[in-house]
């Protein structure tokens, strides 16, 4: 018996008689037969690619959840409670670099005052992570809610502001330290550029919008001679790409305020230094290294000139940020747009008596009471200044600024904060 899938038609057509109704059944019944398997195929396929697409979303839309530690119920919840006002006529902050030096003295501050901290920290490898860890933790056990996140999330941020209604954010998150600029330029455009134009987009489309205090840099009066730096000094002379992009900060800031209303405060820091401080700069290695009985390098300027540095206490920074937010005026705009002007304040955060470099480790090596292996060195044309000098009369007027901490006592806290965090034989190696 011939199966229905036998073929009617002999390869040599002609040689027999055809039944032309029987073959025009079985064609008939052959081209059902190949049409409904083609539909089945056809309805395979569809079935086929609508799972695959549907995968495909879910995982797309999901994917910030497998790779980012944001998002959710519990997660909303964690910020709204972190986010709440424990005074009356407080603010609720996002601090962005939370987890940094400056980042973790403010927000603590300010939870400390009774106001609503959230931090947001993308955790970058530039220096330790473990001390950025640390530093969280001391903040969790305080209550303060920190975001794993980086500024150029603008889906992140987005979110933020759709959760809670900031009042202020302070903007600290940035690319720091002048000499690796030269190493890793990139990290400076991605921090200090494209990740403050995504958070200023977010706080301009925020309703209401924040009034936001940021850190700019006592690096931007570059090759400025004119002593002490005064803020209506030029600062069209960068020395490094570092101090370009904080004054292309100052810049960008001013055009979010003139076209959308955003209240800026910049703060120009000058070299801060205290505990649970940063791990690349001077003060910092410069310990490290004579406790592990390493030698230092101490650059030297022009003609053996010592290189000198306006050393900022933390505690003083701390009280000129918490300054800036309680002056700082309201953003005027609302659904991305300006209703008036808004304030646009810039101030120098400095000391006001620089301190050379070698005196610095004259007082680490007292405070240590161990003796310092130095090499001199030329400064290298690595994008340093040979000296920093803030005048701080309009902090002074405008924000109650006044340091009150000099370099001794500040590195003497300093000294006492390192020693009980890594203790005396940190890093040495044990014979
Ligand atoms: O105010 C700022 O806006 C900046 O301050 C800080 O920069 P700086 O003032 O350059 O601090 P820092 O590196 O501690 O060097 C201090 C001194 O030690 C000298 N120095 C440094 C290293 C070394 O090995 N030897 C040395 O002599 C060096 O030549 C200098 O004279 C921040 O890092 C920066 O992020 C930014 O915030």
């Amino acid at each position: 018996m011939r199966s229905l899938n036998d073929d009617p038609f002999p390869s040599t057509p002609g040689k027999v008689k055809i039944d032309r109704t029987r073959t025009l059944t079985r064609l008939l019944y052959r081209c059902l037969a190949s049409t409904s398997s083609l539909f089945l195929w056809v309805l395979f396929l569809i079935a086929l690619t609508a799972s695959y697409l549907s995968f495909h979303s879910f995982v797309d839309s999901g994917s910030r959840f497998f790779t980012a530690s944001w998002g959710g119920i519990q997660w909303e919840k964690q910020v709204r409670t972190s986010s709440q006002i424990r005074r009356s006529g407080g603010m609720s902050v996002l601090v962005t670099g939370a987890a940094g030096f400056v980042g973790t003295h403010v927000s603590l501050a300010l939870q400390k005052r009774g106001d609503g901290v959230v931090g947001l920290d993308n955790f970058n490898n530039y220096y330790d992570p473990s001390l950025k860890n640390a530093r969280k933790s001391l903040l969790n056990r305080h209550g303060i809610f920190i975001i794993h996140g980086d500024l150029n999330d603008a889906r992140l941020l987005s979110k933020l502001f759709d959760v809670v209604a900031f009042t202020h954010v302070m903007h600290l998150a940035a690319q720091a330290g002048v000499r690796y600029a030269m190493e890793n330029p990139s990290s400076y455009v991605h921090s200090n550029i494209a990740g403050l134009v995504n958070l200023l987009e977010a706080c301009k489309s925020a309703n209401p919008q924040p009034s936001i205090v940021w850190a700019s840099s006592s690096s931007v009066y570059g090759l400025n001679e004119k002593v002490p730096f005064s803020e209506s000094d030029r600062t069209d002379q960068p020395a490094s790409l570092y101090a370009a992009t904080k004054k292309a900060g100052e810049e960008i800031t001013h055009t979010y305020n003139h076209i959308y209303g955003l209240s800026i405060t910049g703060l120009r820091f000058f070299t801060v230094y205290g505990p649970w401080g940063r791990p690349d700069m001077a003060y910092f290695s410069f310990t490290r290294n004579i406790l592990q009985g390493k030698p230092i390098t101490v650059y030297r300027g022009k003609n053996g000139v010592d290189l000198a540095r306006d050393f900022t206490y933390i505690d003083d920074i701390v009280k000129g940020c918490l300054g800036s937010l309680d002056t700082s005026g309201k953003s005027t705009g609302t659904g991305g747009k300006k209703r008036g002007p808004a304030p646009y304040r810039i101030f120098n955060l400095g000391n006001t008596s620089p301190v050379t470099v070698p005196i610095l480790v004259g007082i680490l090596e007292r405070s240590l009471k161990m003796k310092a292996k130095k090499n001199f060195v030329d400064m290298p044309g690595n994008g340093d200044v040979p000296f920093t000098h803030a005048n701080i009369n309009l902090a002074r007027r405008e924000l109650g600024y006044k340091p009150t901490t000099d370099l001794q006592t500040g590195l003497k806290k300093f000294v006492r904060w390192y020693l009980s965090y890594y203790g005396y034989n940190h890093g040495k190696t044990v014979n």
